[in-house]
Order: C-alpha cells, then sequence, then structure tokens
C-alpha cells in the first residue's frame, strides 16, 4: 500500500458537485481507502487566466493500486464528469491531478511524480496541508514552499 495525494480542480458547471462526485468514486476504487479530504477552496485561476474561478481539494489515500493503475482510474473519473480536454490549463468540469504517490519519482510519456508543478502552485499546497501527514516524507518540503509563497488568491468557502 502507498499513501498518495492527489489535487482536484473544477471551474466548469456546479463545481462542488463534481468535486463530491469524484471523491465518492475514489472512496469506491478497488484496494483503495481515502483517509482525508480537505475542505473546498475558491482559488483564481493560475497559468490560464481568461477563465473562471475553481473550486480546488486535496485528498489523502492508501491504495494498492499501481501508479499508472491510478492514473487510469483518475482518468475515467474525469471522463464520466464529462472532462474535455481543449485549451491547456483551460476551463474543466473536473481535473484530478496525482501529486504525490509515496516516495515514488517517476517520468514517462503518461505519468510524472511527484507532479511537476506541485511546489509552485498555492491551489494544491494549502488544500494539501491540511491532508498531509506530519511526518510524511514531504512535509518539509511541502512547508518550506508554503513559506512566503502569496495565498490570497485561494480561499476557504466550506468544508468538506
Ligand atoms: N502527476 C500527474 N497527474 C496527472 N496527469 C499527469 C501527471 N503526470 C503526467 N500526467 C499526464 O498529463 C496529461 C495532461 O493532463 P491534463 O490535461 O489534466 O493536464 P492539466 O492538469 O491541465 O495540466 P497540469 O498537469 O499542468 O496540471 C495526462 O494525459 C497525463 O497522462
Ligand atoms: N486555480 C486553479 N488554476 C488552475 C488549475 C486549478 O486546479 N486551479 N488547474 C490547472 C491545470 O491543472 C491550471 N490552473
Amino acid at each position: 500500500m502507498a499513501t498518495c495525494y492527489l489535487s482536484l480542480g473544477s471551474n466548469l458547471g456546479d463545481r462542488a458537485n463534481y468535486l463530491h462526485t469524484a471523491v465518492q468514486s475514489l472512496r469506491e476504487l478497488p484496494g483503495t481507502r481515502v483517509e482525508a479530504v480537505s475542505g473546498i477552496y475558491e482559488t483564481a485561476p493560475y497559468g490560464y487566466l481568461e477563465q473562471g474561478a475553481f473550486y480546488n481539494i486535496a485528498v489523502r489515500l492508501e491504495t494498492g493500486l499501481e501508479p499508472h493503475e491510478l492514473l487510469r482510474e483518475t482518468q475515467r473519473i474525469e471522463l464520466e464528469n464529462g472532462r474535455e480536454r481543449t485549451i491547456h490549463w483551460g476551463p474543466r468540469t473536473l481535473d484530478i491531478d496525482l501529486i504525490l504517490y509515496g516516495t515514488v519519482t517517476l517520468c514517462d510519456e503518461r505519468l510524472t511524480l511527484p507532479h511537476p508543478e506541485y511546489l509552485k502552485r498555492a491551489f494544491v499546497l494549502v488544500p494539501l496541508a491540511e491532508v498531509l501527514r506530519p511526518n510524511d516524507p514531504h512535509a518539509a518540503r511541502i512547508r518550506a514552499a508554503l513559506d512566503g509563497m502569496p495565498t490570497d488568491g485561494v480561499t476557504p468557502v466550506m468544508a468538506w
């Protein structure tokens, strides 16, 4: 089993409902236990700015699925929730990014772990800090990245 952290986002349609539906689907994955879900944050768009605000959460789960198996399942969940890839970093009903999979490092044509952008993204790090195990091997790096990072574009809107 591995401790994994996912970042989920939505900025089209009923954003909170897409996130709740996605977490329920994660709970139903084989060999997987969702252990913690952050509150929902409203976040200013990062990267491609001509779009609506996102709702973002972070999830900690334990899974026996291998990294590529987990990615296949999360991409299935995205498609089941109407995900369409039009503009890179553009609007989406649901996006699920694999941030950390234990201490695995991996870089192939389908999957990079840890996620290559996560330490630059307050919309990832702020929810992630809520569900992070204090003794996690990545905790010090995450706290250091958050220290001094502007987080004014990340606003808590509702508990999970
Ligand atoms: N850690 C990861 N989590 C999710 N997808 C990944 C990861 N590493 C690589 N990918 C690949 O990235 C491709 C593009 O994913 P997507 O279109 O969701 O990017 P994005 O979420 O909009 O941008 P970003 O990855 O910068 O957050 C996917 O088809 C997937 O194979
Ligand atoms: N606020 C916010 N901005 C983004 C997000 C996201 O989830 N939240 N996802 C992106 C592509 O992964 C690009 N920009």
